[in-house]
């Protein structure tokens, strides 16, 4: 589970040394759109000593690479693989072909500096027209793959929508890559929330992309993350609900019946489904298996 996943310049010394204690499940440690194209050389040494200190013993570190139609993304490669972070992640990944091209690469940088072949994992980040058109074949173009990611301030830029707090702008967007993410049995991490004072605004937002079927989110701000990982973590009263359903049918499986009634509402098979899910996010949550 990936519940928040915090973005951290990669040149500001300050945040990337104080990351691992802000509670983020997973960090960004990124080379791509926060770093001046200037600051490219310094970002990739400064996240390269990170990742040898192994600075980060609490969260998983996924480094942010430029896009492959600019001249940074091998550097970046180069730079991050031999230090193994657990996933690369792609920016601006419009094409399945563009992911097969990375692999090849990657697959080449891991062998020159000893890495077992396939250690390093993808979360392509989708966030232009092409990207979202093509969320399934690239969810399936490589064994490396282990979510979707989706960027909605780049994607709003390219489909010349306004962004709006609501989020009416990227509702298909959020609806495409969840479906071709499940489709492929994969998961699906929304985009931040980019207002840091307004922590009402990332809790609806965070809650909104939990119902649509994300199962987790990125932040920019240390203030989000606690909010976020509340959204994303069962409350109480939906575990005890789930354990209700579950025992609600399994007498009813003891009377033949595959549909009963709990408070008034029906429980049958996909509910029953919904209740194993968090019942399985609470047993991940007692093992301390936040990270899969
Ligand atoms: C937004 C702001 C400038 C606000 O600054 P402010 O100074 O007003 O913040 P304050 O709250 O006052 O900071 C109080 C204290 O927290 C520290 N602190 C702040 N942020 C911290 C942090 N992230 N990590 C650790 N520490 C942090 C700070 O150093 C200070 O520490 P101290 O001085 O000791 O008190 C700052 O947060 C920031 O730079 N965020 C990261 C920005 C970033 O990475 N953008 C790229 C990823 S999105 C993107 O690319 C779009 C996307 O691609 C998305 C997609 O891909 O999904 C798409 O297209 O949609
Ligand atoms: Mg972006």
């Amino acid at each position: 589970m990936r519940r928040t996943m915090l973005f951290l310049p990669g040149n500001a010394p300050n945040m990337l040394i104080n990351g691992d204690m802000l509670g983020a499940d997973s960090v960004i440690l990124d080379l791509e759109d926060s770093v001046d194209p200037g600051q490219k050389d310094a970002a990739r040494a400064l996240v390269r000593n990170v990742l040898n200190q192994k600075l980060y013993r609490k969260s998983e570190v996924i480094v942010r690479i430029n896009p492959l139609d600019s001249e940074f993304w091998r550097e970046d490669i180069e730079a991050v693989v031999p230090s193994r972070p657990s996933l690369l992640m792609p920016s601006k990944v419009g094409r399945a072909e563009d992911i097969r091209e990375l692999d090849v690469f990657i697959t080449q940088v891991e062998q020159k500096c000893g890495v077992k072949t396939g250690t390093i994992g993808l979360l392509p980040l989708l966030e232009t027209a092409e990207g979202i058109e093509n969320a399934r074949e690239i969810a399936l173009s490589s064994q490396r793959i282990v979510g979707l990611f989706l960027g909605g301030e780049d994607l709003t830029a390219d489909l010349h929508a306004r962004r709006t707090k609501e989020g009416g702008e990227i509702f298909y967007a959020r609806s495409r890559i969840v479906c071709a993410a499940r489709a492929c049995r994969i998961e699906a991490y929304d985009t931040p929330f980019t207002d840091v004072n307004d922590e009402e605004g990332v809790r609806r937002d965070a809650q909104l992309a939990r119902d649509l079927g994300f199962i987790g989110k990125a932040a920019i701000s240390p203030r989000h993350v606690d909010i976020i990982n509340e959204v994303f973590t069962p409350s109480e009263a939906e575990i005890d609900y789930a354990h209700q359903i579950l025992e609600a049918i399994a007498e009813g499986g003891r009377l033949g019946k595959g549909a009963v009634s709990l408070h008034g509402k029906m429980i049958d098979a996909p509910v029953v489904k919904r209740a194993m899910q968090i019942v399985e996010m609470e047993n991940a949550m007692a093992g301390g298996g936040l990270v899969d």
